[in-house]
């Protein structure tokens, strides 16, 4: 038997906060045996260490593949020198127990985030061991304190300092050890699920286990009466609505995500300067244009009615001229998402009366790295799962189907009214003209009455403009409510058994009409 009193092993693979950790320990009376890689880099820092092989009397073996899968490192874990017949057997095979075990894993999870990763380097940052020694650490909490985490230091050692690290406080080390590992696992089977899907027929493997952690709890959900809370994932893509950071404002509310999320969305299709104002999920405005502040002032103008407390979302970084357009008198917006804020504009809207300590500003990077990602919906008792409908648009495809086709001006306008349309809840028609959303009929349960919302939204300013439709027009009806409010070119998936009667109506009306061949519902 040892005469030290203590012993801590250390295996880490995040040095941070190591050396002072580790002092303290030392300072505290602790051994300290450690891996290769540990060891050396705590040598080097002048903290005498002794390597975990000369304990064992084994080798690393397997270029580290094996260093601590020793019955010598796990007995001196989950023993439990309280009981007389571990007592016997750490007696009679030299286990000196540990008291403390600290470590951390492979970067599995950074590894496979890196988009050069190849499978092999996966497959070698699957880390055994580690989790090996936190699992058994864990399971005999009631003997031994389990460290994961660099932020568990500094409270580690100020409860060692201050007697011991009592059971509850072992426990909850513990608790979090669990979570750390089950993460650690579910990260790998998640890759590897996506490996086997990615090579497989069937995109969809047979179990679906996904991993959130908790962001923020929110004051309430969609009303008062329901609790919610935001939860994100462990490494969420550059650019989500996940790594937002906000910048100004009120605490953020369940809608102002939701909305906050669709704004962004509805800019991020477009080169162009575009800003997007959304209200209830459905853009009740959007616009390009030369400057972000002409994109606002039309999106804004769109609808300026139901733009009242809107969410904007702006594709460039925001300006003095967009901030000033913003704060406009008589326009009320709750929250806006960019990819940024020149200082101008920060000065502006952080300093206005209504704006200050109200108006939530959030800025996220502007990336299609999210692109494709999957789609999830909650039904009872199950969930759908779906590829997003968000993938970059192409007019591949897309086929005159009237005696007259679109002008140029008709077509820049068809390919706006189109990308904005699947922005919008089906049944989802869209009227435009020069690059802005003049009405939109959302969520209706008929395709007519959507028309004859867009139509009535418009009003005069649809003379000369187009349509879009986000499925096709199954009755001439439609077409007749754009002819009558002025429209001039339609744009829509095509496929109806009528389509006939359709494409003879615009013949009539003189609309000229593209079929895309691909639909954008959206319910
Ligand atoms: N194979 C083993 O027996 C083993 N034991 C500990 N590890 C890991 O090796 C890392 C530390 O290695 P090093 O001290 O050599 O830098 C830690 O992240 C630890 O979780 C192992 N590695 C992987 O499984």
């Amino acid at each position: 038997m040892s005469t030290v009193s203590r012993r801590a092993l250390v295996s880490v693979s995040d040095k941070t906060g190591l050396e002072d950790f580790v002092k303290g320990l030392t300072e505290l009376g602790f051994e300290i045996l450690s891996t290769g890689g540990t060891r050396r880099f705590l040598q080097q820092a002048g903290i005498p260490v002794i390597d975990v092989t000369s304990y064992t009397g084994f080798p690393e073996i397997m270029d580290g593949r094996v260093k601590t899968l020793h019955p010598k490192v796990h007995g001196a874990i989950l023993g439990r020198p309280t009981l007389p017949g571990d007592a016997t057997a750490i007696e009679q095979h030299g286990i000196i127990p540990f008291q403390l075990v600290v470590v951390n894993l492979y970067p599995f999870q950074q590894t496979v985030a890196r988009p050069d990763v190849t499978f092999d380097e996966a497959v070698e940052n699957i880390d055994i061991g580690g989790p090996s020694m936190v699992r058994s650490a864990a399971k005999n909490h009631a003997h031994v304190a389990i460290v994961t985490q660099p932020q568990q230091y500094a409270e580690v050692l100020q409860q060692l300092r201050s007697g011991a690290l009592d059971e509850a406080y072992r426990r909850r080390l513990a608790a979090a050890a669990f979570e750390m590992t089950a993460t650690y696992d579910r990260a790998i089977s998640d890759y590897l699920a996506k490996v086997v899907s990615d090579n497989s027929e069937s995109s969809f493997g047979p179990r679906l286990t996904l991993s959130f952690r908790l962001q923020q709890t929110l004051r309430y959900g969609e009303n008062p009466h329901q609790r919610a809370a935001f939860y994100v994932e462990d490494h969420p893509t550059p650019g989500t609505l996940a790594t937002a950071r906000q910048l100004n404002g009120k605490e953020l509310s369940y809608n102002n995500l939701l909305d906050l999320d669709a704004a962004r969305a509805a800019v991020l299709d477009f080169r162009q300067p575009a800003a997007s104002v959304i209200k209830h999920n459905n853009p009740c405005g959007l616009a390009i244009a030369e400057s972000l502040a002409d994109a606002f002032h039309k999106a804004y103008e769109g609808d300026p009615v139901s733009a009242f407390g809107s969410i904007i979302g702006l594709n460039r970084v925001v300006d003095a001229a967009t901030a000033e357009a913003m704060c406009a008198p008589g326009r009320f917006i709750e929250a806006v998402i960019a990819p940024g804020y020149d200082a101008d504009a920060l000065e502006i809207l952080t300093t206005k009366p209504k704006w200050k300590a109200n108006v939530r500003l959030m800025q996220v990077e502007f990336t299609d790295a999210d692109r494709g990602a999957p789609d999830y919906r909650r039904v009872s008792g199950g969930l759908l799962v779906q590829d997003r409908d968000d993938l970059l648009q192409s007019d591949a495809g897309w086929q005159v189907v009237t005696k007259r086709a679109p002008s140029q001006a008709e077509l820049a306008d068809l390919k706006f009214a189109w990308a904005v349309c699947r922005h919008v809840k089906s049944n989802a028609i869209v009227f435009a003209k020069d690059g802005m959303l003049l009405g939109a009929g959302a969520g209706q349960m008929s395709r007519l009455d959507s028309s004859i919302i867009a139509a009535f939204k418009a009003g005069e300013r649809s003379q000369g403009g187009v349509v879009a439709s986000d499925a096709f027009f199954p009755f001439r009806d439609g077409i007749d409510a754009a002819a009558k409010a002025g429209i001039r070119s339609a744009i829509q998936p095509g496929g109806s058994k009528n389509d006939a009667e359709v494409i003879a109506a615009c013949d009539q009306h003189g609309i000229a009409m593209m079929f895309t061949g691909m639909r954008h519902f959206r319910h």
